[in-house]
C-alpha cells in the first residue's frame, strides 16, 4: 500500500523541487580519489505543521537523490520560552533524519512593524545559516492558503500588479539568486496538516497566527472565511493563480521598461519628459521608479504615491517644485527633463 495522499503529495512536490535544485547545482567533476559531495538542502522548520510536513519529506525524498538534508529553526525571542521550544525543534528535525540541525536566535528590531521586523530578522537568520553551511537551497514551507493571505495584502496595499503576483516559488538572498524555494506553493495548508497527522509528527500551532493583532492573522481567520463564504470555496485558488498570472505580467512590464529606458534618455542620460509622457503608463511609471531607485530612494519605502506624484511631472506639469522621495532624494523638472538625484 503506498502513503497516503497528504503524504504522496507533499513529497510529490518537495521532490520536484529538488530536481530543479540538482539541475542548478550539478555535480562537480568525479575526482579519483574522492566522490563529489553531495548538496546539502536545508529546511526552515518552525515548528508548525506546514514546515514539519516539509521537513518530513525533505528527510524522505532527499536521500534517494543523493542530496544531504538539514534543518535551521530560528528563534525570534518574543515569547517566553521561545528558546526551549527551537530546541525541541531542533530534536525533531533530528529525529526524522535531518543533519546538520541547527537553532539560531535573533534580535526582532521594530522596523516597519512587528511583522515585517520579524520576517527581517528571519530571513538574515536563515541566510546566515545557508552561508555558513554551504547550502544549495533552503525549502520554506509556505502554502497556497499563505499565497491567497499575500495577495489580498497587497491588493489592500493598492500599490500595483508586483505587490499582486505574492510570493515566487524560486527567490534570491544575497549573492544567491535561486536560495529559497517554496514547495507548497501550489499546496493548500490542509494538505500539510493531514500529512502531519497521518505521520503523528507533533506540530507546534504558533499563537501569533491566531492573535487578532496581526493583520495577516486577521485575514486567516476572518477576511478569507468571509470571502469564501461569499464567494465560494474556489477563492483561494483564484488568488494564488491571480499571483502567478500577475508575476507574469510584471515580468513582462519591468522586461519592456528595462528596454524602453534607453530610447527615453537624452545624451547627457537625462530623461526626457515629452518621450516618457508617450509612453504608457504602467512603462512610465516603472522607469520613474527605477530612477529614483538608482538614485538612493530605499525601494521598501517608495510608495505608489510617490511615484503618482513623479508622474505628474510628466502628465500633469504646471510649473510644479521639487517633490521629495524617500532616501532624500529629490525630483525636478527642468527645462524638458526629469531630474532625480540626492537632495
Ligand atoms: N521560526 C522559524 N524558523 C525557521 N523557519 C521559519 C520560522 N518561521 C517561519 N519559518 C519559515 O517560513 C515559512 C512561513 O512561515 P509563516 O509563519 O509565515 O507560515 P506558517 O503558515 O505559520 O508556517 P508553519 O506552519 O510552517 O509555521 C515556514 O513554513 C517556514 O519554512
Amino acid at each position: 500500500m503506498g502513503p497516503h495522499p497528504a503524504v504522496a503529495a507533499i513529497r510529490l512536490a518537495v521532490r520536484r523541487v529538488l530536481h530543479d535544485v540538482l539541475n542548478d547545482h550539478p555535480a562537480p567533476e568525479a575526482s579519483p580519489h574522492e566522490p563529489p559531495p553531495s548538496p546539502l538542502v536545508l529546511v526552515a522548520c518552525s515548528g508548525g505543521a506546514d514546515s514539519m510536513a516539509l521537513a518530513s519529506a525533505l528527510a524522505f525524498e532527499a536521500p534517494r537523490l543523493g542530496i544531504r538534508a538539514g534543518g535551521v529553526t530560528v528563534d525570534h525571542g518574543l515569547q517566553p520560552g521561545s528558546d526551549l521550544r527551537a530546541a525541541e525543534v531542533t530534536l525533531r528535525l533530528r529525529e526524522l533524519g535531518l543533519d546538520p540541525v541547527e537553532s539560531t536566535a535573533v534580535t526582532v528590531g521594530r522596523e516597519g512593524g512587528p511583522e515585517a521586523a520579524a520576517r527581517d530578522a528571519r530571513y538574515s537568520a536563515l541566510d546566515a545559516a545557508a552561508e555558513r553551511q554551504g547550502a544549495a537551497a533552503v525549502l520554506l514551507g509556505h502554502t497556497r492558503d499563505d499565497q491567497a493571505e499575500t495577495v489580498l495584502l497587497g491588493l489592500a496595499r493598492g500599490s500595483g500588479i508586483r505587490s499582486l503576483s505574492g510570493m515566487a516559488a524560486v527567490s534570491g538572498g544575497p549573492g544567491a539568486a535561486r536560495r529559497y524555494r517554496r514547495p507548497f506553493l501550489q499546496l493548500d495548508r490542509q494538505t500539510a496538516r493531514k500529512a502531519c497527522m497521518v505521520q503523528s509528527l507533533p506540530v507546534w500551532d504558533d499563537p501569533h497566527n491566531a492573535d487578532p493583532a496581526y493583520t495577516r492573522s486577521r485575514l486567516r481567520h476572518e477576511g478569507l472565511p468571509a470571502l469564501e463564504k461569499a464567494l465560494g470555496k474556489g477563492v483561494v485558488e483564484a488568488l494564488a493563480r491571480t499571483a502567478q498570472l500577475s508575476r507574469d505580467d510584471a515580468d513582462a512590464l519591468d522586461a519592456w521598461a528595462g528596454q524602453a529606458e534607453s530610447s527615453v534618455r537624452d545624451a547627457a542620460g537625462l530623461l526626457e519628459c515629452a518621450k516618457l509622457y508617450a509612453l504608457p503608463p504602467a512603462v512610465r511609471r516603472r522607469i520613474l521608479r527605477r530612477a529614483a531607485i538608482e538614485a538612493g530612494a530605499p525601494a521598501g519605502s517608495l510608495f505608489a504615491r510617490h511615484i503618482e506624484e513623479v508622474d505628474r511631472l510628466i502628465t500633469g506639469w504646471r510649473g510644479q517644485g521639487v517633490i521629495n522621495l524617500p532616501g532624500k532624494v529629490v525630483a525636478q523638472r527642468q527645462g524638458g527633463r526629469l531630474v532625480i538625484r540626492q537632495g
